[in-house]
């Protein structure tokens, strides 16, 4: 398998194989994933694309009966070894598939985590609120709002809000899993828009559905098939150029 050349690596995955009980989800997985750009997972339904994304921040440590081997680093340390799991989700934050705000205001959901590390400081916050928001492009919209309820924005301010809180714990990494897959198309452009310039200051990894989507916003791409890896590449090569028949057939719509 052709791999794209990378100067910098944020997360470096080797031979990473998973189970669930006695079913393998994920087979012998390698792949570098570059700091500060957009990092799509395309595939089939069931084709392990979100297992992987829960790799990355040892989500699926949540699931009984799962097993990893093979290893995954974030800078150069292993996440299975070497970091402790939280300070671990601080740095690899995620927004999920439905937007999933704290039934409270939509300051407090912005500030929520910082005041369970213990900052209560009000200006500290107000700044981290509005640089959050600002982050999220959803400051114009809500910054007369900020006590209002959370529930009260539409899912596409929701989904943003959600990246906003994330963006609020100076995460190095945002891992996506489908976020726009609830949104309507003029939603969806906002948050598309908002990843690429997150990119400047992010690494980004997205699973999408959508392989236009994949085209749009990622600079590479990675095609799985049945728990496999068959394709990492730069996304206008993946494709253009696929090395892989079988990627080329999933491109064009012959199977998936
Ligand atoms: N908690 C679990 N327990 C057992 N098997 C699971 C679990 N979660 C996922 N699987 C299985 O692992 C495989 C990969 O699932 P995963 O959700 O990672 O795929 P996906 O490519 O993200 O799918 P989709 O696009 O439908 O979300 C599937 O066969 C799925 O049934």
């Amino acid at each position: 398998m052709r791999t794209p050349e990378l100067h910098q690596s944020k997360f470096k995955i080797e031979n990473l194989n998973l189970h669930y009980g006695e079913k393998q989800a994920l087979f012998n997985i390698s792949m570098n994933i570059p700091e500060k750009e957009v990092t799509a997972l395309i595939g089939p339904s069931g084709c392990g694309k979100s297992t992987l994304l829960r790799t990355l921040n040892r989500m699926n440590d949540l699931i009984p009966g799962t097993r990893i081997d093979g290893s995954v680093q974030l800078d150069k340390l292993d996440i299975y070894g070497q970091i402790d799991v939280q300070r671990l989700r601080m740095k690899v934050g995620m927004v999920f598939q439905k937007a999933n705000p704290f039934p409270m205001s939509i300051y407090d959901n912005i500030t929520y985590g910082l005041r369970a590390q213990g900052i209560n400081n009000r200006r500290v916050l107000d700044e981290v609120v509005e640089e959050s928001l600002r982050g999220a492009a959803l400051w114009d919209e809500v910054k007369d709002r900020l006590k209002d309820s959370a529930l009260g924005l539409s899912g596409g301010q929701q989904q943003r809000l959600c990246i906003a809180r994330t963006i609020a714990m100076k995460p190095d990494v945002i891992l996506m899993d489908e976020p726009t897959s609830a949104l309507d198309p003029i939603a969806t452009a906002r948050v598309e828009d908002l990843m690429d310039k997150l990119s400047k200051d992010f690494t980004i990894v997205i699973v999408t559905h959508s392989m236009n989507q994949a085209r749009r916003i990622s600079n590479k791409t990675g095609f799985f098939l049945m728990g496999e890896l068959i394709e990492f590449d730069d996304t206008d090569k993946l494709f253009m150029t696929p090395s892989d028949e079988r990627t080329h057939d999933y491109i064009t719509g012959r199977f998936g």
